[in-house]
């Protein structure tokens, strides 16, 4: 029985594509991409889910109404929303595996929780080392830090999510030299290539571990 994933995206959707073209692959023998949510409606991730072969159902899923609508705690509301949104999906949709493919979105303890509640572990895709450059940004603030010797190299890994941000269990780490005189471009390039193959890997390491009784 193939393992469920749901795909958690913002944007291009290059890295969801990556594990698109890798599901029921010895890269990803076990897993299959069942539901790909978005917080944004124009994301191309979008278009790459409904191009797959079969089309992957989606959902949109946007935060600003909830400014207005839920003035009081419109990120919990949201949150609480998207947790409901995954935990009702039909069964050939209910997730193993949820995976943050480019998600820009702080998770709080409202999405946290009932999805920890319900057994689902959440991966996130970040392109920095652990314990550097939490956060959105990380490449070009990276980039940044090289050109005033702060650093020499930078990375990209695969992280449990947890509240505190970035800040959960490494499950792949990928170190990524940095170059003199490279544009962020390039770097930006280069580290994208790494980025899809990390996330591939580390969907298939969390899938393994929840089969054998790991989170
Ligand atoms: N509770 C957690 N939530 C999220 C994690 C996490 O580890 N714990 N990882 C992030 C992904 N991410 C970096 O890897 C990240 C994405 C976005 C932001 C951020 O500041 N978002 C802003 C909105 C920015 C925008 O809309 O452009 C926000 O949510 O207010 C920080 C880190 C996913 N979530
Ligand atoms: N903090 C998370 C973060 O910054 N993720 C960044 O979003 C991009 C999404 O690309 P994609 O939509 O093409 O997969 C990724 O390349 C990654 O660098």
């Amino acid at each position: 029985m193939a393992s469920r994933i749901v795909v958690l995206i913002s944007g291009s959707g290059s890295n969801l594509q990556a594990l698109i073209d890798a599901a029921s692959t010895p890269a990803l023998p076990n897993g299959r991409i069942v539901h790909v949510i978005s917080n944004r409606k124009a994301a191309y991730g979008l278009t790459r889910a409904a191009n797959a072969s079969p089309p992957i159902p989606t959902s949109y899923h946007g935060f600003p109404p909830y400014k207005t609508s839920h003035p009081e705690d419109p990120r919990g509301s949201y949150d609480a929303d998207l947790a409901k949104i995954i935990l009702n999906l039909p069964e050939a949709q209910y997730p193993d595996l949820i995976v943050c493919a480019g998600w820009m979105h702080i998770l709080s303890p409202k999405f946290l929780e009932p999805i920890e509640g319900a057994g689902i572990p959440i991966i996130n895709l970040h392109p920095a080392l652990p314990g550097a450059f939490d956060g959105a940004g990380a490449i070009e603030r990276a980039w940044e830090a090289f050109k005033s010797d702060q650093i020499t190299e930078t990375g990209v890994m695969i992280h449990y999510v947890i509240k505190e941000v970035d800040r959960g269990e490494p499950i792949v780490v990928k170190k990524v030299e940095l170059k003199a005189g490279e544009s962020l471009e390039d770097l930006t390039e280069r580290i994208h290539a790494i980025e899809h193959v990390a996330i591939v890997e580390g969907a298939k390491l969390a899938l393994e571990k929840k089969q054998t009784g790991g989170s």
